[in-house]
């Protein structure tokens, strides 16, 4: 039987490489709802390519130009309700959790809820409510497969070994796009500065993300909550080629990495498919090339978002979803024009210090610190 596969946020970088990835497999992968924001035109063209059972667009106007557009007789929603459709649609039975930012929380936990399998690639969910989103997929025995590069890594270096063998994980870090810059040089950097990753071609958000290395942050975060290993066993490594994943370090000091090149249909197709593999065309590592590989120690100095990532996640409750929400309001008004580079940084340390934390807190405790930092980071001034 084809993994029956709904995918929220098809029009992005994880959706379109993960429907690249059905694509070279039809017989093992059939799409069943796709989700998306607002890019009409390249849901009609999935639509024309996939034939899904349902479509969702955020707004009406979105859903209005798809229907328009496509020439099958398919039911298109809009909206934030909607996607709980796409996520529990009862012919799929896989869900790519792929939206990007804590919006992607409500319909991730509906589809573990509904006893989907998830490949989940939007951080987010684990940061803002990693506890809950845990004790769910155990509750429900759902297998959460990472799709995010370094987890993915880690995911595959775990696969037979004990966890209590293991000394540390070491998630490695580009350095984003301003890493050949001084603090002092990042002051007048502009988006478009911001938007060229040296290594990888992803949506806008993950990538400012990458140039702050909040994205480093979130993914300590991401780590503790899927691998379930406490903060100290939790390191981070400066490696410009994002040629080594990340890597595991075992009690015995044997050190296991996975490598390849940066390109994100490899932790798709293994999310999908593992514990086994698929072939895939790709461009591959040949050693027989000059090939680097360089080491640097994280300067938390000069990167403060991975040191704030780890005081915030060792405090835990409601204050992740602080840093979360605060940073992605943050990087909207950097992308915008409304806050400089630093300025990210700078209102997301703000909202953490005016937050009073809610210990071990319910759902709607975190949807509401969610709210409450975006209001806030929404007026700041900076
Ligand atoms: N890109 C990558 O290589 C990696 C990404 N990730 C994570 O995966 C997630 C997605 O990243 P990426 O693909 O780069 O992001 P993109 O910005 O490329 O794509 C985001 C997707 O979410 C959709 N979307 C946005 N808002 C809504 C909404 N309100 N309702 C429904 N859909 C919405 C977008 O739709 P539309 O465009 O139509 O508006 C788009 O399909 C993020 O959490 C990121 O951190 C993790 C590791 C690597
Ligand atoms: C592809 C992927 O997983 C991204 O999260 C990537 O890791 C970004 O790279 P850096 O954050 O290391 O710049
Ligand atoms: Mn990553």
């Amino acid at each position: 039987m084809p993994e029956r596969i709904s995918i929220l946020g098809s029009t992005g970088s994880i959706g379109c490489n993960t429907l690249e990835v059905i694509r070279q497999h039809p017989e093992e992968f059939e799409v069943v709802a796709l989700a998306a924001g607002t890019n009409a035109d390249e849901m009609v063209q999935q639509v024309s390519d996939f034939s899904p059972k349902m479509v969702v667009m955020a707004t009406k106007e979105a859903a209005e130009k798809v229907k328009s557009e496509i020439d099958q007789n398919v039911p298109v929603f809009y909206g934030t309700d909607a996607l709980i459709e796409v996520a529990t649609h009862p012919d799929a039975t896989y869900v790519v959790s792929s939206i990007v930012g804590s919006i992607g929380l409500p319909p991730t936990l509906a589809a573990i809820e509904a006893g989907k399998k998830i490949g989940l690639a939007n951080k987010e969910t684990l940061v803002t409510a990693g506890h809950i989103v845990v004790d769910l997929a155990r509750k429900k025995e759902v297998s959460l497969v990472p799709i995010d590069s370094e987890h993915s890594a880690i995911y595959q270096c775990l696969n037979g070994e004990q966890k209590s063998e293991v000394k540390r994980l070491i998630l490695t870090a580009s350095g984003g796009s301003f890493r050949g810059l001084s603090r002092d040089q990042l002051t007048n950097v502009t988006p478009k500065d911001a938007l060229n990753h040296p290594n990888w071609s992803m949506g806008s958000k993950i990538t400012i993300d990458s140039a702050t290395m909040m994205n480093k942050g979130l993914e300590v975060i991401e780590a503790h909550w899927l691998f379930g290993f406490p903060y100290h066993q939790i390191e981070v490594v400066l490696h410009p080629q994002s040629i080594v994943h990340s890597m595991v370090e075992f009690v015995d000091g044997a050190i296991m990495a996975q490598l390849g090149t940066p390109d994100m249909c490899v932790p798709i197709l293994y999310a999908l498919t593992s514990p086994h593999r698929k072939s895939l065309t790709n461009e591959r590592l040949d050693f027989t090339q000059a090939t680097q590989l360089d080491f640097r120690p994280l300067d938390f100095e000069r990167y403060p978002c991975v040191r704030m990532a780890y005081e915030v996640g060792k405090v835990g409750g409601t204050l992740p979803a602080v840093l979360n929400a605060a940073n992605e309001v943050a990087v909207d008004r950097f992308l915008t024009g409304q806050l400089s580079f630093l300025g990210i940084e700078e209102v997301v340390q703000q909202a953490i210090e005016a937050h009073n934390v809610i210990k071990d807190p319910s759902l709607e405790e975190i949807m509401d610190a969610d709210q409450w930092a975006r209001q806030l980071v929404g007026q700041l001034k900076k």
